[in-house]
């Protein structure tokens, strides 16, 4: 555990002028990958968050824990220098495919086959490559340069990431049987959920002083609310994707974490979901890259 309490030591820089230093250097990916793997923990910490796995239970899964995460938090380290450091480079997309891959793999090997986190995979691992792209340009990061990056350098081929006719995952299933999006499309506009909903959720409660604990649990049930995610239809149904939704809606429309009530709520809504056997890993994940994107550009981690 030594390894970990040096995984989540207080960053002593956080300045985004730091985050502007000079093109090629290392450190400045290995800060890049640190933050990646801090934001998957902080949210894998959030309490309660429906259905989903945290420090305190194990929601509706009875496959994995939360030590299955922090092992393939661990494997992932190492994934995401490697692939800012490509985006700095300018790497092809085919590139950046390899490496992720190569991440799942890691990941399969540490869980013992558990998908813990293809997403983040996926979200967190293009947005390295996005930051390291700014980088590379001299570009201070914000929000919407790394977007812009993203777009701009791999936009067309996340485009035409489709799903192989024989592909048999979850959200390939998914997309075929509910014509649910999930993580492929999200890629292919930018991360707009991302962006456009947990982000500015995350920012607007930090703004009105309710600290961070409070923030991602309004940023996590805005996405919920929000996106469509594959793994709620692989384990609810359409069904299950219209009580996620709704609830969330609910959740959003009291005030969020504003109500007084907040937090019995959210708790109540982790019970109901773990009793209909939901489990929103595509919002979590979506999450764990909002708490990136807000760290990267100087927010607090
Ligand atoms: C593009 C890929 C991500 C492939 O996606 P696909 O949808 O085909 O594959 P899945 O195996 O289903 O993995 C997608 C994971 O993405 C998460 N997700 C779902 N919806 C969204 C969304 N709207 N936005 C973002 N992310 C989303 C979701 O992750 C969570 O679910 C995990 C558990 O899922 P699963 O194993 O399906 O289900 P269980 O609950 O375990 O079911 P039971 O077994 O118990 O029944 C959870 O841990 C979260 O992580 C989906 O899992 C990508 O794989 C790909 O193309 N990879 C190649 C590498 C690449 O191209 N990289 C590009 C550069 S990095
Ligand atoms: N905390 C969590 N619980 C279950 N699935 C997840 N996928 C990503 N984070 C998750």
């Amino acid at each position: 555990m030594a390894e970990l309490s040096a995984l989540l030591a207080p960053r002593t820089v956080r300045t985004p002028a730091t985050v502007a230093a000079p093109v090629g250097d290392r450190k400045f990916c290995r800060r890049i990958a640190r933050l990646a793997v801090r934001s998957l923990y902080a949210e894998l910490a959030l309490y309660p968050k429906p259905g989903l796995i945290s420090l305190v239970d194990n929601g509706s899964h009875e496959d994995m824990t939360a030590e299955t995460f922090l092992r393939s938090m661990f494997a992932l380290r190492r994934y995401f220098l490697d692939i800012a450091e490509a985006g700095m480079a300018g790497a092809p997309f085919a590139e950046l495919k390899r490496l992720g891959l190569a991440a799942e793999e890691r990941m399969l090997r540490a869980t013992l086959g558990t998908n813990t986190h293809r997403g983040a995979i996926f979200c967190l691992g293009l947005l390295s490559a996005a930051i390291g792209r700014c980088r590379a340009a001299g570009a201070c990061l914000s929000p919407g340069a790394i977007r812009n990056a993203l777009i701009e350098h791999w936009g067309t081929e996340l485009g035409a990431h489709s799903v192989d006719a024989g592909t048999q995952s979850h959200g390939a299933k998914a997309l075929r049987r509910y014509a649910a999006t999930g993580a492929r499309e999200e890629g292919a506009r930018g991360f707009p959920s991302v962006f456009e909903v947990g982000l500015p959720a995350l920012r607007r409660t930090l703004g009105q002083g309710r600290g961070m604990r409070r923030a991602r649990i309004d940023a996590l049930f805005s996405l919920m609310a929000h996106i469509s995610d594959t793994n709620v239809y692989h384990r609810g149904g359409i069904n299950g994707a219209l009580t996620v939704r709704s609830q969330a809606r609910a959740f959003v429309a009291r005030g969020g974490s504003a109500a007084p009530d907040w937090e019995a709520r959210a708790l109540a809504r982790h019970r109901d979901f773990v009793a209909a056997r939901l489990s929103p890993g595509g919002a979590a994940d979506l999450l764990g890259a909002v708490c990136f994107v807000h760290a990267a550009c100087g927010g607090e981690g």
